[in-house]
């Protein structure tokens, strides 16, 4: 294990240092592309601006036939693009492939000035985060590069979910978790063959009614509650990476079409403590910019109550509600949402600060 000395040393020498604190940069949609599909990269450059990462896909998805042109094609893309605020990540192939070790000493060399986070899939345990830690450093250090590097793990094995809080804390370059649902699925012998998301079996039901002699009417129509596959894991990796100052993400939502279910989806891992999600169409871009920034209503809320609250302690009645520290601190996580979205985004900057405006004037009509 390495002392707490000697935590933020560089792992090589010459390496930059790692940083202290993981930046709460935007990242609503990671949209992947797969850099050997010529269509598809042919529309990255037009992309910039409209996610807030870009994400080249080395590992599942690309043909094994298309490994090599796909890590090519992403340094060709990544060299010719200028990506302005968005940020270009990429997933390697798994540490367990025969092409892991050359998307790293590709990558690195070639367009390690402009990648901000590799992730890795399938990462069982710190010790898979220690292995990219270290040949990171080295390639950083031969590379000459000033800035580290970040790394984020895709949760999509059991043996991965029991080791989360040490993959979590393995190394400062630990940028975040994303839910692998597909894989994990696998690994765990659930019986889903779907791409995250719910499944019509996986419920709760409404009670029987009960007939006057106390009998349970086991054949009535019952409404019946469709129940969330991920919540268990998804609330896993809120915890963990809150306990580490990192970034949990919600992962894939493999059924396109279902523009509601992703929506929903989406949703409730945004409710639970997700900053941010995969994008896997462009169809699907819009509905996660959406519920990933937070409604203007509940911004002004917040806003309301960070005014009504003043100096951040004791309690008031705001609307029949009560509103205290903690209900302050909350709204403290929604303002610094809107304020880190309104630094990118001019159409949500002028609602926001429409919904600071009348929550201010309220506040002094009242
Ligand atoms: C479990 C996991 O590991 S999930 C992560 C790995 N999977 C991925 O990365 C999948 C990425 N996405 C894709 O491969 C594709 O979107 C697919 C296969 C799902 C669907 O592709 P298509 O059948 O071509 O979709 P569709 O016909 O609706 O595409 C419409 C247009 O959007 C383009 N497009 C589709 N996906 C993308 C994308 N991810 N990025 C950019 N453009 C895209 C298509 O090239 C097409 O362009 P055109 O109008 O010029 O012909
Ligand atoms: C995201 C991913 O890789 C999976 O679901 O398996
Ligand atoms: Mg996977």
């Amino acid at each position: 294990m390495r002392p707490a000395k000697d935590f933020f040393a560089p792992l090589a020498v010459g390496a930059p240092a790692p940083l202290r604190e993981i930046p709460a940069r935007p990242s609503r949609a990671i949209h992947f592309f797969d850099p050997s599909n010529a269509k598809m990269a042919a529309k990255v450059p037009a992309m910039v601006g409209t996610v807030d990462v870009l994400l080249g896909n080395l590992e599942d998805a690309v043909k094994a036939d298309n490994k090599v042109a796909a890590r090519e094609g992403l340094v060709r893309i990544a060299q010719e693009t200028d990506f302005g605020p968005t940020q270009l990540w990429t997933r390697i192939n798994s540490l367990d492939s025969p092409w892991a070790l050359d998307d790293l000493t590709t990558l690195v060399p070639a367009i390690g000035d402009k990648l901000d986070v590799v992730m890795v899939p399938k990462v069982q345990g710190a010790e898979d985060i220690h292995y990219v830690d270290r040949l990171l450093a080295q390639l950083e250090a031969k590379a000459g590069l000033q800035r580290p590097i970040l790394v984020h793990a895709i949760l999509e094995t059991a043996r991965g979910v029991a080791n989360i809080e040490q993959i979590c804390g393995a190394s400062p370059r630990m940028q975040g978790l994303s839910l692998g649902p597909a894989d994990l699925a696998a690994d765990r012998r659930m019986k889903t063959t779907r791409v995250g998301g719910g499944h019509p079996g996986y419920l709760v039901r409404q009670d029987p009614p009960r007939g006057s002699d106390g009998t349970s009417d086991v054949g009535a129509d019952r409404s019946v509650y469709q129940q969330d596959l991920w919540h268990y894991t998804i609330a896993r990796m809120v915890d963990a990476c809150a306990m580490h100052g990192i970034y949990p993400y919600y992962g894939p939502f493999g059924d396109i079409a279902d523009v509601v279910a992703c929506e929903d989806q989406f949703r409730n891992a945004f409710l639970l403590g997700c900053v941010g999600t995969w994008t896997l169409h462009p169809k699907q871009i819009d509905i996660a910019r959406r519920v990933f920034s937070p409604d203007p209503a509940d911004v002004e809320h917040a806003y309301r109550v960070r005014a009504a609250m003043g100096d951040g302690t004791g309690a008031v009645m705001l609307d029949g509600k009560m509103e205290d520290d903690a209900s302050l601190k909350q709204c403290l996580v929604m303002v610094a949402l809107a304020e880190q979205l309104s630094a990118i985004d001019p159409e949500l900057a002028e609602r926001y600060a429409k919904a600071q405006a009348a929550a201010e004037s309220t506040e002094q009509e009242g």
